[in-house]
């Protein structure tokens, strides 16, 4: 790690780009020391700030700046690190970048490649990387509570209790096939295995049982807006984002293309989508419009079926989660059994409707933050869970039968927190990184 060659000293604006205050240009590696002693003229007590001129190589002057030194290993990447906190000008920092860079052995940063290191230097395990991702992501409050109890190794403690229970329970079956000569004798330490197995199963199926609500803090419940044409789904769409987003009109059939706007209610991310009326066109634009309303709706996590209060009822048959409204409720008409009457004119149910999405929503989940928020975590831990399912179901006396199932489940834990099959992973990861962490 120390090696300048396999490990070059990067530097990288570490603070959003553009004009600002303050800005955070950090470096990482073996010439931290070197970089703070010629530009800074000292290196500072380390975790102290120090107010310092920076100058370039010719004695000139670059900006004042608040100099931090983080040596290793204690430190985020686990090499010397270094924060410079200049002026947030697009003339300090450029000049300041390219005098850095200039540096035998320095040069700038890859998108995650500080986190990189981190995750390299064992500072951090996969489930943590993927928490600050998320954390740096986040948007609402859900996704920021869920991102930074991953970002603090939540998953990687749960994984590594599990797999210290499956490994005892594996040391067990090989003591008690010690004491058989066939391979074939159940006895109390199998006893004990099956038991450390299923108290293992029976965690592994409640973090699965948090993975719905999990992944959609992470990425958004999507709820698609359906109904006639000209109930008035883009005027509830606008009227929601508390924006003109959509074109409203009373021609039936003015919407075609879906169009999303992303809330955040009460917390919890939504991603609301706005569709074509559906009915039978002969227009052929029209008639994408409603196959693309079709296909939305049959993947929305909850669907917000609108009737205008005048007119006639209609029937939406699908899988999905549905609200129904009636919408105009300031003109003449009555509510249906079961629809909630709204009206994007005078404003009346609005709340109630926010209410009840809101409500509808964590039906997926009461309890945060969830502990599996990826597709990733869903699979290694179905895995491991179908491989002690069939452990526990084995025939008395197939102790080896047992401990290989315990087998694949460690290894489906090892995936899970990236001690094992990490690099392709961690290269989806990084890319959607910015190039400051
Ligand atoms: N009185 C009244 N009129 C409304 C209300 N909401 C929508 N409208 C009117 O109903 C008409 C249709 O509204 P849209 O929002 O375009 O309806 P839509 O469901 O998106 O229609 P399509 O995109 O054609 O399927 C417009 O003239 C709106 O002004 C309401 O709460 N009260
Ligand atoms: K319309
Ligand atoms: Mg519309």
């Amino acid at each position: 790690m120390n090696d300048p060659e396999a490990y070059p000293t990067i530097v990288a604006l570490s603070s959003a780009p553009g004009r600002a205050g303050v800005a955070v240009i950090r470096l990482s590696g073996s010439r931290v020391r070197f970089v703070l002693e010629t530009f800074a003229g000292v290196i500072p007590e380390p975790r102290r700030a120090a107010l310092r001129q920076l100058r370039d190589a010719d004695g000139e002057a670059i900006d004042q700046a608040l100099v931090l030194f983080f040596p290793a290993p204690a430190s985020f990447t686990g090499e010397d690190v270094a924060e410079f906190h200049v002026h947030g000008s697009r003339a300090v920092l450029a000049r300041l970048l390219v005098v850095l860079t200039a540096l035998p052995g320095v040069r700038l940063a890859e998108a995650g490649e500080f986190t990189r290191r981190a995750f390299e230097a064992g500072k951090l395990d996969l489930g943590a990387v993927e928490g600050l991702a998320d954390l740096i992501d986040s948007e609402t409050e859900w996704q920021r509570k869920q991102a930074l109890r991953q970002m603090e190794g939540a998953l990687g403690s749960f994984a590594a209790e599990w797999r210290e229970a499956l490994l005892q329970a594996m040391s067990l079956l090989a003591a008690e096939l010690d004491f058989s000569d066939e391979g074939d004798v159940s006895g109390p330490l199998q006893e004990q295995a099956l038991a450390l197995a299923g108290t293992v199963l029976g965690s592994l199926r409640k973090a699965l049982g948090s993975f719905a609500m999990g992944e959609r803090v992470r990425e958004g419940f999507v709820v698609v807006l359906a109904g006639p044409p000209n109930a008035g789904k883009s005027s509830l769409l606008n009227a929601l984002a508390q924006r003109d987003v959509a074109i409203v009109s009373p021609v039936a059939g003015t919407t075609r293309d879906a169009l999303e706007v992303r809330l955040d209610l009460a917390g919890l991310p939504v991603i609301l989508i706005d569709t074509a009326g559906l009915r039978d066109s002969a227009d052929p634009i029209e008639a994408e419009g409603v196959r693309r309303a079709r296909n939305l709706l049959a993947r929305a996590d909850l669907a917000l079926a609108l009737r205008g209060i005048d007119s006639e009822p209609y029937q939406m048959d699908g899988e999905t989660p549905v609200l129904r409204l009636a919408t105009k409720s300031d003109l003449a008409g009555t509510p249906l059994p079961g629809e909630l009457p709204i009206s994007v004119k005078t404003g009346a149910g609005i709340p109630d409707l926010l209410a009840a999405i809101i409500e509808r929503l964590h039906a997926f989940g009461r309890s945060e933050p969830a502990l599996l928020t990826r597709e990733r975590h869903r699979a290694a831990v179905a895995d491991a869970i179908m491989a002690l399912e069939r452990a526990v179901s084995a025939e008395h006396g197939q102790g080896e039968l047992l401990a290989e199932e315990l087998r694949i489940a460690v290894l489906a834990l090892e995936r899970l927190v990236g001690r094992i099959d990490v690099e392709d992973v961690l290269d989806r990861l990084f890319s959607g990184f910015c190039i400051g962490k």
